[in-house]
């Protein structure tokens, strides 16, 4: 048991998919997954080991922001043995041709954060995802029959942005999407040796202002899900 996750060593799949939402964890554990088990509830987030496919698979949450997923991937790497990593995240649409409920690959992610500039003390770290695992994606979506975009993504530390025009900076310069964790999960990766890939669906866009609800958030992303999954036992 760590501090922030209660399983025991072994409970916890080579991989693992993370969800911000940790009730989005249980919908993907109790609608997918076969023999799925609970293994922590601490703080409320949830993380289930379950089949897919006859292959053991993980889901646990991440929360919100890049402390909160930092702490889990911190845990779940060097606690817990987890050598590959999918963050499946809802994100605001920064692109007139990104359109709500579209998937993406999260190729590289730019972020607001001061994360990287402590640990890099100014100088510019870019967080990559990993190409293995980014292939496999593709290849599943292929598969599947599912259109994406690929490309970077921002992850912000501020939802509520005073700047109502900021986000313009970063989609003059090709940025897909804004979320608030995948520069963390790369990050980290990168550091630990471990495999990351980050895969969004479309929830709201600050182009046109369009947005899905809380509900539709937490069950129907069900594309991204399979995406996931699939890439998971490629
Ligand atoms: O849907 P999730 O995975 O939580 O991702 C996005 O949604 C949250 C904000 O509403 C942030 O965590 C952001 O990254
Ligand atoms: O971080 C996020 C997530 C979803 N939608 C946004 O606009 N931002």
């Amino acid at each position: 048991m760590s501090i922030h996750i209660g399983a025991r060593v072994g409970d916890i799949a080579d991989t693992v998919l993370m969800p911000g939402d940790p009730l989005r964890a249980r919908y993907i554990a109790e609608t997918f997954l076969e023999e799925a088990v609970c293994y922590t509830e601490v703080r409320g987030m949830y993380g289930y080991t379950g089949l897919y496919k006859g292959k053991r698979v993980s889901i646990q949450g991440s929360g919100m922001g890049i402390p909160s997923i930092g702490i889990y991937v911190n845990e779940l790497i060097n606690d817990f043995g987890v050598k590959r990593i999918m963050r499946i995240g809802s994100c605001g649409s920064l692109r007139e041709e990104v359109k709500i409920r579209d998937i993406i690959l999260g190729m590289s992610a730019s972020t607001n954060s001061s994360l990287n500039d402590i640990t890099f003390r100014g100088m510019t770290f870019a967080p990559t995802a990993s190409y293995s695992l980014f292939a496999k994606a593709v290849k599943a979506a292929e598969a599947l029959n599912l259109d994406f975009h690929a490309g970077n993504i921002l992850s912000t530390d501020i939802f509520y942005n005073d700047d109502p025009e900021e986000w313009k900076i970063w989609s003059n310069h090709n940025v897909l999407a804004v979320e608030m964790e995948a520069a963390a999960l790369y990050t980290l990766a990168a550091k630990k040796g471990i495999e990351a890939l980050t895969i969004l669906t479309v929830s709201d866009s600050l182009v046109t202002h369009e947005a899905t609800s809380s509900e539709e958030r937490e069950k129907t992303f069900t594309q991204m899900m399979k995406l996931a999954l699939e890439t998971a036992i490629y």
